[in-house]
This record gives C-alpha cells, sequence and structure tokens, in this order.
C-alpha cells in the first residue's frame, strides 16, 4: 500500500476541527453508515467532529462508486480493486482539502454528536482467531493448567466461525448471557446467568473483495482483500465457555454478543502505520511456504496501540472517568493479518465483501497489556481493583467497557479508530 498526498503530515482540511483530532484528522478519511437525526442511513466518512454525507456528494465521486452510495452499507462500495478504493479516498480528500470545495460541501456536514452510527456492512460471515500468543498461553493455562499452547499453534493460524447476526455497534448495550456450565466444585450442570463474563480486545479486519469459491488468496496478495480495520469486543461467558468448548470450540458462550466500533479505518489510511512483523522467537517452526512473504513479513505488522477501560455505575456515580485495565501494542500478533486471510482461503472457502474477521485477543507479556479481565484476575484469583474501592474479577451489570485504539509513526499524523463502548444489562 503506498504512501501518497493524502498521508501528508501538512495537509490541512477546511473543516476547522479536523485540525489536531484524535481520531478523525484528513489523513484518517474512515467510512462508515450513519443517520442524521430523523433522517435515515447513507455512506460517510468522519472529519474531526462532523460527518461528511458522501452519498450526497456521489456526483464529486468517480462514478463507479455511484450505485454503491445508494445504498446504507459498505458492501458494494469496497468489492473493488487497491487502486479504485484509493481512487475514493483521493476524490474525498480533495472536496476535504480544496478550498474550491468548501461552498458546495459544507450543507453536508452534520455534526458527528447529533447522528446515529450504523454496523458498516451487512455482516455475511465472522471468523474469529486467536493469534495473540500471550493471550493464548495465559488463557489456555487457566483453561488448560497441563497443556497451555497447544502444538498446533506456531503452525497453523487457529481459528472458529463466530455468529453474524449478533455482531452489532458501538453503543448497543450488551444483555448478559444465561447457558449452561458446571461450576467446579457442581456434580451436575446448571443452566442460569452468566457468573464469569468477561470481554475480549481484539482487531476487526474488514474483507473487500473476495476470493472466487474454490481459489486461494495467495499470502503475498492477501492485503489487496482487506478493506479496513475496526476494534471487535469478543464478549466472552467465560464458565459456559469451560463447560462447552471441547471438542467444538466457543459456541454460545460468544456469540450472544460481538461489538465493533463503527467507523472502518481504511487500508489506505493505514498505509503510514504497517510495520515490521517481530521475529519469531528462536526455535519456533517456520510456517508453511502458503503463509509466508517476506513483504508481509517486512511489512504486515500494525502500529497501532490499544487500550481498554472500564467505568462502573459507582464510579459514575461518584464522577470517576473511566479506568484505563491495560494498554498495549497490536504487534504482539503472531501471525499477521495476511497469513490469516491466506490461511482463511487456502481451502478454497470463500470470503466475501463485507465479511469480518477477528484476529483473536490480543494481550502483552506484562499484566498491564492483557487484553481479558480472565487474564488480568488470573481467573478470579486476583481481583483488579478500580479507583472507586471495588473489584473486578468478571464484569458486573451496569459496567461499561470502552476499548480503543491509535495509529502512530514517526513523521505522520496519529489516527484513532473512534468508539468501541458498551455496558452490560442484566440477564432476561
Ligand atoms: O480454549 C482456549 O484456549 C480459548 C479460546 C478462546 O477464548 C477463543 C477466542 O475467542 C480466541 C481469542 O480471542 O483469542
Ligand atoms: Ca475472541
Ligand atoms: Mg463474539
Amino acid at each position: 500500500m503506498a504512501l501518497d498526498h493524502t498521508h501528508d503530515p501538512a495537509a490541512a482540511s477546511w473543516v476547522a476541527s479536523a485540525a489536531g483530532h484524535p481520531a478523525f484528522p484528513v489523513q484518517n478519511l474512515p467510512l462508515g453508515v450513519f443517520a442524521p437525526a430523523g433522517a435515515p442511513p447513507r455512506i460517510g466518512t468522519a472529519i474531526g467532529d462532523s460527518i461528511l454525507d458522501l452519498a450526497a456528494l456521489a456526483r464529486h465521486l468517480p462514478a463507479w462508486t455511484h450505485p454503491a452510495l445508494g445504498l446504507p452499507m459498505l458492501n458494494a462500495l469496497v468489492d473493488r480493486t487497491p487502486d479504485q478504493r484509493r481512487e475514493l479516498r483521493h476524490a474525498v480528500f480533495a472536496l476535504l482539502t480544496d478550498p474550491a470545495h468548501h461552498a458546495a460541501v459544507e450543507p453536508h456536514l452534520h455534526p458527528a454528536a447529533d447522528c446515529t452510527l450504523h454496523l458498516p456492512f451487512a455482516v455475511g460471515d465472522y471468523t474469529d482467531f486467536y493469534v495473540g500468543i500471550h493471550h493464548a498461553t495465559n488463557i489456555g493455562k487457566l483453561f488448560r493448567p497441563d497443556n497451555p499452547l497447544l502444538p498446533n499453534y506456531k503452525h497453523v493460524p487457529i481459528g472458529y466461525h463466530g455468529r453474524a447476526s449478533s455482531v452489532r455497534p458501538s453503543g448497543v448495550p450488551v444483555v448478559r448471557p444465561k447457558g449452561q456450565g458446571k461450576p467446579p466444585e457442581a456434580d451436575a450442570p446448571v443452566f442460569g446467568p452468566c457468573v464469569r463474563l468477561d470481554y475480549e480486545l481484539e482487531l476487526g479486519v474488514w474483507i473487500a473483495q473476495g476470493n472466487a469459491p474454490g481459489d486461494p488468496i495467495p499470502v503475498g496478495t492477501a492485503a489487496d482483500h482487506v478493506a479496513g480495520y475496526c476494534l471487535l469486543n469478543d464478549w466472552s461467558a467465560r464458565d459456559l465457555q469451560a463447560w462447552e468448548y471441547q471438542p467444538l470450540g466457543p459456541f454460545l458462550a460468544k456469540n450472544f454478543h460481538t461489538t465493533v466500533s463503527p467507523w472502518v479505518i481504511t487500508a489506505e489510511a493505514m498505509a503510514p502505520f504497517r510495520v515490521t512483523q517481530p521475529p519469531r522467537p528462536e526455535g519456533d517452526p517456520a510456517p508453511l511456504p502458503y503463509l509466508w512473504d517476506e513483504a508481509d513479513q517486512a511489512r504486515g505488522a500494525l502500529g497501532v496501540e490499544l487500550e481498554v477501560l472500564i467505568a462502573t455505575p459507582a464510579m459514575r456515580a461518584a464522577g470517576l472517568p473511566p479506568h484505563r485495565l491495560s494498554r498495549g501494542p497490536a504487534s504482539n500478533m503472531y501471525w499477521t493479518v495476511a497469513q490469516i486471510v491466506a490461511h482463511h482461503a487456502s481451502n478454497g472457502c470463500d470470503l466475501r465483501p463485507g465479511d469480518l474477521l477477528g484476529t483473536g485477543t490480543i494481550s502483552a507479556p506484562t499484566p498491564d497489556g492483557y487484553g481479558s479481565l480472565m487474564e488480568l484476575s488470573t481467573g478470579g484469583k486476583t481481583p483488579v481493583t478500580l479507583p472507586s474501592g471495588e473489584t473486578r474479577s468478571f464484569l458486573e451489570d451496569g459496567d461499561e467497557v470502552i476499548l480503543a485504539a491509535t495509529a502512530r509513526a514517526d513523521g505522520f499524523v496519529p489516527i484513532g479508530f473512534g468508539e468501541c463502548r458498551a455496558t452490560i444489562l442484566p440477564a432476561r
């Protein structure tokens, strides 16, 4: 993905709030679906504190975008080559930087605070991977003390098919799931509200052009199939998971709700933030050739800092701001995004525009970067203390979890991912 004038740190928009905006300077230009108050959803981009209605400005954008811009989802818009997607970015960038467009474009800006953000895609399929090796090791120890990291982990990107129907945008509350579990001290399983509700800090990957059924995607061109990225919270019912997950993997413990940040941080916007994949530790096996590409290793990791914050009802009542539970880099991924895309299609499985891949929980080697509460509390044995004096081993009703991410690189303007938050409601 080439760098161009849209990444220039000196570039400036005539939208005043874009300058120095922590998430949406003019170098970001994420794609999304939004609804101004009382109006139906349409495609737009975030710029500073505003949202620009791209559907209304179609006449200023490439002709091939016109049918797709009439839809309240991005599936058709991203079903294009990387060159075409870059052409769209350049056209949007021109609208927001060239003073000649100011008068015509300004009427189509909406204050973001007055808009509702929708899911950016009609999600066809959702697959969750397991590339966070520190998470896999930590959680593996808790589920399988004698066998934490299974022997296939360093050879094959592990994943499971998730559920598309329950992928929801930031802000939609999470109803605590009920389910069947078997508490360690009980002799028989029980059915009831989850008592070990957790979050998982992940990146989401949105698929652009897919592959024809039967055709694999080579790892060297897999990045061309990525439309962009989001934050993803794979809410997890740990008590239900521990009982149900063998031998087929997660099922009801993870399919009740998945929260995504609604802006798609495009692959083009991420170009300056691609970094070298950390080398495999000494002694780790070399991946099979279908998973290995030198250029991907050189530029296939993401220079993104990830954070998790929590706000409880007592903290809100005391006027305390959300408390940071962890922070760490996205480079703690054992497999690159290109490797998981190539692996997913390696058997001929067709990926389609608007498919969602989760990276898997991204944890750092040390607790300050653990990506789930289960890890932070060592499965409940070391509860986390909050500024309100409360402790948490798992989430309680009324708790809000907020994921945040910022892409940074020397010499470039940082870009943010926007909001990925949700509050827990009692079980029904
Ligand atoms: O059985 C295990 O080791 C744990 C599996 C998961 O929690 C699956 C999952 O969602 C993967 C991830 O987020 O890293
Ligand atoms: Ca997960
Ligand atoms: Mg889920």
